[in-house]
C-alpha cells in the first residue's frame, strides 16, 4: 500500500452532500489532499441512501438542497448513526437553522463561499473531538474494569442490612459516614448510594485523602488559579467543582490534616468553594460521603479530628461488618472476584472442595480486598478450573499452615519448627534456599536444623 493511501486510510471518512456541481468537484480533490477520505453526493437523499450503507466520521452538509434539506439530512444521520459528527454549510445562516442546528447537535457552521483553510481548520476541530471521544471511551472502559462492577456481592445477614441502609439512604440529600476495616468495601458502598441516588447520571468524584501529600490537598479538592505557588503554572479545577451536582466520596477523611478539616468543613456549611490564589467564590451542590477505618470517637477526643466536622459528616452512618463476620458470603464473592478474569467453567466448579475450604476458613484481615488480591493470583497460576489450593499464593499457604499448627493437639517448639521446614521444603520442591528465605533463615541455620532434627529421629 503506497504511503497517501496509507494517509487516507488513516484520516476521517467524510459524507459530502451539495448541489453545486464546483464544490462536489473542489471537495473530491481537495478533501483527499487534506489526508480524508471522501464520499461526495449531490443531493440528500443520496446522503441518506449512503448513510444507510456504511458508517461515515464526519457528515459536511449543504444547508439549502432541493428535495431533502440539510438539516432533515442531519436529522435522519442521528438515528442512523448517531456518534456522526455533522458540519452544515450555509449561505444564508438565520436563526432559525442555528437552533435547529443546536437540537440536532451540529458540531460547527462553515459560511459559504468558504476558504480552503477555514475548512481544513475546521475538519482538524472535528477530527480532535473524535479522537477525545474515543479516549474517553477508552478510559471509560479502563475505569470499569479497574473498578469491577459496582455491585455489592453477599446475601448473608450482615450485608442485607447494608443493602437496606443504602436503599433508605441513597435517595435522600443526607451526608453519609461509612465506617468499616480497610478492603471491607467502604468505596463500594460509596458507589452504590452515588447509584441509586437522584445524582446518578451526574459524577461520583472519588478522593483518597490519605494519598494526598498535605501541600496539595487544598489546591486538589478547591482548585488553583494560575500562579497561585509555585509550580502552579496553570490554572486548575478542584474536585469539588468537577463534583458539583453529584457526589464527592472523601475516603480516609480521618487522615486530613487539622487545617485542612476546618476549610471542608466551612465549605460543606456554605457550599463556596474559593480556588487558591483567587479571591472570588463558586458556589458548589455537591453531596458528601465520607469513609474512615479510624475510631473518629477516639480521635476527637485526642484532638487530631475536629468534633464540628465529625457532627457534620456523620449524619448517617453505614458499617460495613469485616469478612471475618459474614462468612457465608466468602463462597459467593470468591466467585464474583473470579469472574472478573475468568469467564470460562461452569458456575458450580469454579473452586475445588480443598481451595473453598481454605477460603472460607480463613479469618482475612485484609478483608474483601485481600480475598480479591488472592483470587486473582490464582487465576494467573491456574491453567485451567476449578482452581486449586496449589494456585493460592505461597503467603496464604504459609497463613494455613499456622493455622493447621494452631489447631493442632499440644506439641514442643521444636516439633513445630520440623513441621514447618517440612512444608517450606515441600512447597518449594527441595530447594533449600528458597525454603530457607521462606522461613526467614540463614541457608546456613536451615541446613543446623535439618541436621539436628534427623539426628534427632536418628537418636529414636
Ligand atoms: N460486597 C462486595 N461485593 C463485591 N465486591 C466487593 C465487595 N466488597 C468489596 N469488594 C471489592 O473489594 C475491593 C476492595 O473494596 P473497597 O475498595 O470498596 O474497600 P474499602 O473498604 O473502600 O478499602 P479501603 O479502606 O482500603 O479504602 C474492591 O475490588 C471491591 O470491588
Amino acid at each position: 500500500m503506497n504511503a497517501d493511501k496509507k494517509k487516507e486510510q488513516a484520516g476521517m471518512h467524510i459524507l459530502f452532500a451539495d448541489d453545486e456541481k464546483n464544490l462536489q468537484e473542489l471537495m473530491r480533490t481537495e478533501l483527499p489532499r487534506m489526508g480524508y477520505r471522501v464520499t461526495v453526493c449531490p443531493d440528500g437523499l443520496t446522503a441518506v441512501a449512503a448513510l444507510e450503507k456504511q458508517s461515515f466520521d464526519c457528515l459536511l452538509v449543504d444547508l439549502d438542497m432541493p428535495g431533502m434539506n440539510g438539516i432533515e439530512v442531519i436529522e435522519k444521520a442521528r438515528s442512523l448513526r448517531p456518534e456522526i459528527e455533522a458540519v452544515i454549510m450555509t449561505g444564508n445562516p438565520s436563526q432559525e437553522t442555528a437552533i435547529a442546528a443546536l437540537r440536532y447537535g451540529v458540531f460547527d457552521y462553515l459560511t459559504k463561499p468558504s476558504r480552503l483553510a477555514d475548512i481544513a481548520g475546521l475538519m482538524g476541530r472535528v477530527k480532535e473531538r473524535r479522537n477525545s471521544k474515543r479516549q474517553l471511551a477508552a478510559l471509560q472502559q479502563r475505569l470499569r474494569l479497574a473498578q469491577g462492577d459496582a455491585k455489592l456481592v453477599g446475601t448473608g445477614k450482615p450485608m442485607e442490612v447494608v443493602k437496606k441502609l443504602i436503599a433508605k439512604v441513597a435517595p435522600t440529600e443526607s451526608s453519609v459516614l461509612v465506617r468499616g476495616e480497610t478492603g471491607c468495601g467502604k468505596e463500594l458502598v460509596a458507589r452504590a448510594i452515588h447509584d441509586s441516588s437522584l445524582r446518578a447520571d451526574e459524577p461520583l468524584v472519588p478522593v483518597n485523602c490519605g494519598a494526598l501529600p498535605e501541600n496539595l490537598i487544598e489546591s486538589e479538592l478547591f482548585g488553583h488559579c494560575k500562579g497561585a505557588f509555585t509550580g502552579a503554572d496553570s490554572a486548575r479545577t478542584g474536585l469539588f467543582e468537577v463534583a458539583d451536582g453529584g457526589t464527592i466520596f472523601l475516603d480516609e477523611i480521618g487522615e486530613l490534616p487539622l487545617a485542612m478539616q476546618a476549610k471542608l468543613l466551612r465549605v460543606l456549611e456554605t457550599g463556596d468553594i474559593r480556588r487558591l490564589g483567587d479571591t472570588e467564590t463558586t458556589n458548589v451542590n455537591v453531596r458528601l460521603v465520607c469513609a474512615t477505618h479510624r475510631d473518629l470517637e477516639q480521635m476527637v477526643e485526642e484532638g487530631t479530628f475536629r468534633e464540628d466536622l465529625m457532627f457534620r459528616i456523620n449524619t448517617f452512618e453505614i458499617n460495613v461488618p469485616p469478612l471475618r463476620q459474614r462468612p457465608e458470603d466468602i463462597a459467593t464473592l470468591a466467585k464474583h472476584l473470579l469472574r472478573r478474569h475468568r469467564s470460562d467453567g461452569s458456575d458450580e466448579d469454579l473452586f475445588t472442595d480443598e481451595a473453598m475450604e481454605l477460603l472460607t476458613n480463613y479469618s482475612w484481615p485484609g478483608n474483601v480486598r485481600e480475598l480479591a488480591n488472592v483470587i486473582e493470583h490464582a487465576t494467573i497460576l491456574c491453567d485451567s478450573l476449578p482452581i486449586d489450593a496449589d494456585d493460592m499464593p505461597q503467603s496464604f499457604g504459609r497463613r494455613k499452615l499456622r493455622k493447621e499448627l494452631l489447631e493442632s493437639g499440644p506439641m514442643t517448639l521444636r516439633e513445630l519448627e520440623v513441621i514447618a521446614i517440612n512444608r517450606a521444603l515441600q512447597r518449594n520442591e527441595g530447594n533449600k534456599p528458597a525454603a530457607a528465605e521462606e522461613l526467614g533463615v540463614s541457608l546456613k541455620t536451615l541446613y543446623n536444623k535439618i541436621n539436628a532434627a534427623e539426628e534427632k529421629k536418628m537418636a529414636g
